[in-house]
């Protein structure tokens, strides 16, 4: 499986946010977007995750299995915003999404646990505060199982020991071939990945011990 960006622009408006990108993601890589704010980065990931037209070229799946007939159908979109229903419990949220999705991938009393919430399934979601609802945002990439995981902020409210979760959840998709792309202004450690300044237009990979690109 290979994510490929040929030639992909975005714009907002009518203004070009930023030039043409090209570069591609092998099974397992992850890219890590970033730039000051308004510099098009969740623009990018709206763009790849198939919600907005680019301005040109194109987002496209390679060599992928044949359950995913296009990038979108592949991908899991981890906006800004939780999408998580108030007046329903955690439980019937990630149940929706898990049926939503389709694909299974872990139960949701697994899911929990991987986010260190085991014991909030049957509370209504504006029961939790700010960073639970961001760990069960990101349980809902883990109760089904698709190989694009599109994180913008991922970590975005969350304590440091929820930080360092959230990095070793990206090692394991990675290391079961997903590959993950990640818009974030925060030191996130993601080993080896592609890093794309897309305000000072570089591209660079981080090394294996840091995130300097
Ligand atoms: N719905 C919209 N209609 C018109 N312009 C928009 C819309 N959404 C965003 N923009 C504009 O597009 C530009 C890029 O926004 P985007 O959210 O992609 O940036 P970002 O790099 O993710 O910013 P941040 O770091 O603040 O999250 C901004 O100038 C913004 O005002």
């Amino acid at each position: 499986m290979r994510l490929v960006l040929d030639g992909l622009s975005g714009a907002r408006g009518g203004q070009t946010l930023f030039s043409p990108i090209s570069l591609s993601l092998e099974a397992g890589d992850a890219l890590l977007v970033t730039g000051p704010n308004g510099s098009g980065k969740s623009t990018l990931l709206r763009i790849i995750a198939g919600l907005l037209a680019p301005a040109s070229g194109q987002a496209r799946l390679e060599d992928a299995d044949n359950a995913f007939p296009d990038l979108a159908s592949a991908c899991h979109f981890l906006g800004d915003g939780n999408a998580l229903k108030a007046g329903q419990t955690v439980r019937q949220n990630l149940e929706f999404w898990a049926n939503y999705q389709g694909r299974s991938g872990r139960s949701i009393a697994e899911a929990l646990d991987m986010i260190e919430l085991p014991t909030i399934a049957d509370l209504p979601t504006e029961a939790l505060s700010k960073g639970m609802r961001r760990r069960v945002a990101i349980a809902r990439l883990l109760v089904s199982d698709l190989p694009v995981w599109l994180m913008d902020e991922p970590t975005s409210g969350l304590d440091s020991a929820s930080v360092e979760r959230v990095e070793r959840l990206i090692v394991d998709h990675r290391a079961k071939g997903g590959i993950v792309i990640v818009a974030s202004h925060h030191d996130l450690r993601i080993e080896g990945a592609l890093s794309l300044d897309l305000y000072h237009r570089h591209l660079g990979r981080t090394s294996l011990q840091d995130n300097s690109a």
